[in-house]
Order: C-alpha cells, then structure tokens, then sequence
C-alpha cells in the first residue's frame, strides 16, 4: 500500500514558514501584500477566493480581494490591474481564472506587472522558466507546491521518466519545465493523445502527474508498480463530493507514494501562493529571506 502524501501537513509546514517570514518583514516594517481579482461569480473560483483570504490573515500578509461583477468590462479590469502595480502597499496581483467572455485573459497577464505577477503567467516570468534562467522570478503556485510535495516526500526526479497529462498554462505546462530543470525525462500529454499511446508512456512512468479534469482517468493498469502519483483534477461530482483524475482505490496499492483528493495538491497551491507573495514583497524591498527557509 502506498503512502498518502498529506497535502494538508505539508502545507500546513509552509504556511508556518510563511508566517514566521512575514514576522521578520514587519519588523522592518515591511507588510507583504496581495491583491486578488475575481471577476464574475464562478462558484469553484468563490471558495479559493475564500480560502486564501483566510490562510492569508492567518499567516500576517495583507490580503484584498476585489470583487468585480460579471459585466465588467475589460478597460475596467486594466485600469484596477494599472492601479495595483503603481501601489506600493501591493506586492502580488492574482486575476483569478476563468475570467467573462469579454475580457481578454492574455491580456491582461501581460498587464500584471511581471515582479507583482504572484500566478507566473506574465510572458517574461513564463520565458524565463523555460529558458532556465537563475536568479529569483514567480512560478505558477501549482506547480511549485508540487515540487515542494515531492521533495518532501522524498521523491527523486533526476533520471526518472515524469509523464504529465494535461498541458494547461496553469499546471502542465510550467511542470514540465520545473521537472526537466531538476533532470528527470518529461512527457507532456493533452487530448489528442491517443489513448493507446497514454496507455504505454503511462505504464513506464516513475512519476505521473495528472491535471485534466477528467475523474478515474488514470486506472491501475495505467500505473506501474512503485510509481509515485500526484493527482491535481478535482471535480465536484453530483452528490456533492470531490473526484481527482486518479482511481484512488485502485491505483494506491500499487504506487510507491500517492496524493488524495482532496487534501493534497489543492492546498499546497494556497500555501504555495502565500509563500511566492512573501518572497516577492522581499524582492520588493531588497530583502533577503533567511538562507533555506524552504527547507521545510
Ligand atoms: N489565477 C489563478 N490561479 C490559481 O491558482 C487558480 C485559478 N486562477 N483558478 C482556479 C484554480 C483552482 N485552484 C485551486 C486552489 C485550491 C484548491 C483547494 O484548496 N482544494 C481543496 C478542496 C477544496 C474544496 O473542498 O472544494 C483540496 O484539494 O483539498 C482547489 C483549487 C487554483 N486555481
């Protein structure tokens, strides 16, 4: 049987990290501040809204949310966004996805300023995780809290083969370049995958990592014997509860190491979140965070 990671007890280890940072920053008087934009009523959207508020408050970081209705126009949207990278009292803007039809999702992330871009999905950030470049730029918090998950969990990726399905600017897409820059084999696979081709590359992972949103994609037969797996899909099925992409019950007593829905990925992303504000607000002010801090 695999063990569970527990997204919850390691995000709860980053946020206390986060917390004891934002201390040391307001004792300089420096106060780590987020703003988040929701656009619209998208229930999924409401709750993460919601979620953050308050893990936010918990940790010390000044959070706003703006609330703006669905028939918000786009001129309004940039105009808040324009706004926000002129306060200094703001070092994070989050636009929550999805946003209305009529707004332009790309652009406003190439609105977002890029040192306030909390999600990473402004081009400059984007261009430089791709082209691995050092020094310190956001990465969407997905992704990075499930690089924080499997250092954690003890999960070498140097050598490995790492097949990821799902290849949204939000998850796939960054993940890919995060596990390649730490030398594992990526294989990013999307829709027009066949089935019979996902079937075999699955089968041969040491690491699969699954985003779409499609529930009980991954079976076990998918799986290989001692293969790790993160699961990120959640959706809410009819009665209420909450289904990842992975068949739970039948793919945990296969893997070496297994994420639950919920309770694994989608609360690292909020503490992963807190922790990017964090670490830009000390950028901001030429700040630097204690050496290690991460290692949580
Ligand atoms: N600009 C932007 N950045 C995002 O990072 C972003 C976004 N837009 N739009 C929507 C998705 C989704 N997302 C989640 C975060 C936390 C949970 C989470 O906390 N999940 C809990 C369960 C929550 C529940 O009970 O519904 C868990 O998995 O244990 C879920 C989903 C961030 N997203």
């Amino acid at each position: 049987m695999a063990e569970i990671i527990d997204g919850r007890a390691i995000a709860q280890r980053v946020r206390a990290q986060v917390a004891t940072q934002t201390q040391r920053l307001l004792a300089e008087n420096i106060i780590p501040g987020l703003a988040v934009i929701l656009v619209g009523n998208d229930p999924a959207s409401e709750i993460y809204v919601r979620n953050k508020e308050r893990a936010a408050a918990k940790t010390g970081i000044h959070s706003e949310t703006f609330k703006l209705s669905a028939t918000t126009t786009e001129a309004e949207v940039l105009a808040l966004i324009q706004r926000l990278n002129h306060d200094a009292s703001i070092d994070a803007i989050l636009l929550q996805s999805p946003v209305p039809g009529q707004i332009n999702e790309q652009a406003m992330q190439d609105a977002i300023a890029p040192e306030k871009d909390v999600d990473g999905f402004n081009p400059t950030n984007i261009g430089k995780l791709f082209a691995n470049r050092a020094g310190y730029y956001p990465v969407a918090n997905t992704p990075k809290g499930i690089m924080t998950l499997l250092e954690q969990a003890h999960v070498e990726l140097a050598q490995r083969l790492v097949v990821i399905l799902g290849r949204s600017n939000l998850v796939g897409r960054p993940l890919f370049a995060l596990m390649e820059a730490q030398n594992a084999s990526v294989v990013l696979l999307h829709r027009f995958t066949p089935d019979d081709l996902r079937h075999q590359l699955l089968q041969q992972a040491d690491v699969i990592i699954s985003a779409t949103g499609v529930p009980k994609l991954v079976r076990a037969d998918d799986v290989k014997a001692g293969a790790t797996v993160i699961d990120v899909g959640i959706t809410r099925l009819a009665d209420g509860s909450l289904q990842g992409d992975v068949d739970f019950e039948a793919v945990a007593p296969k893997a070496q190491a297994i994420t639950p829905v919920p309770g694994g990925v989608g609360p690292m992303t909020i503490a992963t979140l807190l922790q990017t504000t964090v670490e830009l607000a000390a950028e901001h002010h030429q700040v630097e965070l204690e050496a290690g801090w991460q290692n949580i």
